[in-house]
């Protein structure tokens, strides 16, 4: 069977509804706490008692008003309970306006903290934490997930403050007006709890699978997108199609289960309303029959029952909601509670300028516990040294230089740079005296001065164009549309493979790092263009320590030390006339291939 496609990201969390889980998400909302009362506040008192009145008022109008026990009717009653009755009415629409536009406010504010928080965090999440997530997945809890929560911030919390406050209101307006017929209606809510809470735990699962299923969608749309280019080479789109559609089948499958259970909150509401209405018609005539109760309270009470279950209805909503969320909030704390595989120190010194000595001491170091990547490396380079790590494919080139950049800590041994361990050192201080140019030579979208600023937001224009012309990258950059204000799409797919060298060079030389780390692209470019990176490479290397992951001759040859590895230990260290000498020597075996290839 076909194992493409495989993303392990999400498994269900299998953590139970977990009330720390829900404060540690209510601590996004403290910094509003001030402006979450007064909302409340408004609500309660301009909202809530006003609705809670008019029944009374209805019922005032018809026992004294209309249909007065003793006397006439009387209508200047009538008029005035009216009048009373549109003041609080506008007085309630007022009310709402400002709730929903403070709860919406309130809610924005609440998720771009949390977003904030998320994406902040994933900065500085180590390389092991990405090799293990296709960025889809990533991407997924930093919007759907977050996004999962808006609702709840936006309405869910204020409106469930003030439900709740209306709901205990309801209960003591009803058992005062008729203590018997009051514990009669609400005698059906029990049973209701009892209902809803069996489908608790259902409807959270539903809402995680659909997550899930949508972070795989979004894994597999990533990756689709970024090789487009070899999916259309082979002639898979057909396939790729055909893969898509199954996930987004089975989304909407997961989608309209959890739909549907949430859906049976409604039903079991409603059963329960319409058992308390008939409760309340049967006892209440009894009531009113006997004396002990006039046809107004009646009327008020089938006005405060409806009330009473549509805080209620809403709660239950709102539960359902908090279900969603919780899954969410879980995904999302999944995250946060990552600590960086490769953190700081708490005494961590910042590194003083460096002069770009390296020492690695017995070295050894593997992605995965029972696989070494690096054993025994020992190397010292003095300042200024250009080193070049060559050997065969999976030999530890890239893991040397990853260590070096404290991308991931070594298991055994130690990486010193002027005599520092890079683990006591801060991490910031340790990679901004290291420039990297890597392989995959990354434009980011924007123009091409901000690319080669990447590194350094402060340099003037003046430097930027200087640092293009020491590495010759200028000339094709004039030749551009808006020269260095061209936009250039992400990735920078608009420009050659040796432009993008030439402009990672030039990220780079502006840097100005100490140590320079550079994974030559193996690609092959045209004679010119070699020859004009060669000479962009002598500017970028002179006067400082340079690592270069080699793959092309007129590098190793230049080189001041060459390191040869193999399955991830040096076999042999040297320069080029040294370890030429070697008869039958890993390197020597290197270049011969290398010169049969070039001249085959
Ligand atoms: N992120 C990773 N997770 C797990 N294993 C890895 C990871 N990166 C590299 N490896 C493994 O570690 C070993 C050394 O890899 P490394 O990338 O250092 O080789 P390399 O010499 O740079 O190869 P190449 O010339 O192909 O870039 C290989 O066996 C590789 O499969």
């Amino acid at each position: 069977m076909s194992r493409k496609f495989q993303y392990q990201d999400d498994d269900l969390i299998e953590k139970s509804f977990n009330w720390k889980q829900m404060a540690r998400l209510f601590t996004y909302i403290k910094p509003y706490r001030t402006e979450v009362n007064r909302v409340v506040f408004v609500m309660t008192a301009f909202g809530m008692l006003t609705k809670l009145a008019i029944p009374f008022l209805i019922s005032m109008a018809i026992d004294r008003a209309i249909q007065p026990r003793e006397g006439d009717p009387n209508q200047g009653l009538l008029y005035g309970i009216m009048a009373g009755m549109l003041v609080l009415y506008a007085l309630r629409w007022w009310a709402q306006r400002y709730t929903i536009l403070k709860t919406n406010e309130i809610g924005q504010k609440v998720i771009y903290d949390l977003r904030t928080a998320l994406f902040k965090h994933i900065q500085g999440l180590s390389f092991r934490f990405f090799d293990k997530r296709p960025a889809g997945s990533v991407l997924v809890r930093v919007t759907n997930d977050v996004n999962s929560l808006q609702d709840l911030f936006t309405n869910g919390v204020v409106n469930s403050v003030i439900d709740i406050a209306q709901l205990l209101g309801i209960i003591v307006i009803l058992l005062c007006l008729q203590f018997k017929l009051g514990l009669a209606v609400m005698i059906t809510v029990p049973l209701m709890f009892v209902v809803s809470a069996s489908l608790r735990k259902r409807i959270r699962f539903a809402w995680q699978t659909v997550r899930i299923k949508q972070s795989r969608i979004n894994s597999h749309l990533n990756e689709s997108i970024q090789g487009i280019r070899v999916t259309q080479a082979f002639a898979q789109e057909k396939e790729n199609i055909g893969f898509f559609d199954g996930m987004n089948r089975s989304n909407i499958r997961s989608w309209n289960f959890a739909s549907a259970l949430n859906q049976l909150f409604g039903p079991v509401i409603e059963i329960t309303s319409a058992a308390g209405t008939l409760i309340l018609l049967l006892y209440g005539t009894h009531l009113i029959q006997s004396g002990a109760m006039t046809v107004g309270v009646l009327v008020a009470f089938i006005t405060y029952v409806s009330y009473f279950w549509e805080p209620i209805t809403r709660l239950g909503q709102m539960y359902s909601q908090l279900l969603i969320s919780m899954s969410s909030a879980e995904r999302i704390f999944e995250y946060m509670d990552e600590k960086p595989a490769v953190g700081e120190k708490p005494g961590a010194v910042d590194l003083p300028d460096v002069r770009g000595h390296v020492r690695f001491e017995n070295v050894e170091f593997g992605y995965e516990a029972d696989r070494p990547a690096l054993r025994g490396i020992d190397l010292d380079i003095e300042p200024g040294m250009t080193v070049a790590l060559v050997g065969h494919t999976g030999s530890g080139k890239s893991t040397i230089v990853n260590l070096l950049c404290r991308f991931y800590d070594t298991v055994k041994g130690r990486v010193l740079i002027d005599g520092i361990d890079v683990r006591d050192a801060k991490l910031d201080s340790l990679r901004s005296q290291i420039g990297i140019v890597l392989q995959d030579t990354f434009i980011f979208s924007g123009t091409i001065r901000d690319n080669i600023r990447y590194g350094r937001p402060d340099a003037t224009d003046a430097e930027v164009e200087a640092a293009a012309r020491s590495v010759r990258a200028h000339d094709f950059i004039s030749q551009l549309p808006d020269g260095y204000d061209t936009e250039v799409q992400e990735r920078g797919s608009a420009l050659s493979m040796g432009q993008r060298q030439l402009l990672s060079f030039a990220r780079a030389l502006l840097a100005d790092p100490r140590i320079l780390i550079l994974d030559e692209a193996t690609a092959s470019i045209d004679t010119e263009t070699e020859l004009r990176i060669q000479e962009a490479l002598g500017t970028l290397l002179a006067d400082r320590t340079s690592f270069i992951v080699a793959h092309r001759l007129s590098t190793i040859r230049h080189a001041d030390l060459i390191v040869v590895l193999d399955h991830g230990v040096i076999v042999e260290q040297g320069n080029h006339d040294q370890l030429m000498k070697l008869p039958g020597g890993h390197y020597r075996g290197l270049i011969e291939a290398q010169y049969r290839f070039l001249s085959a």
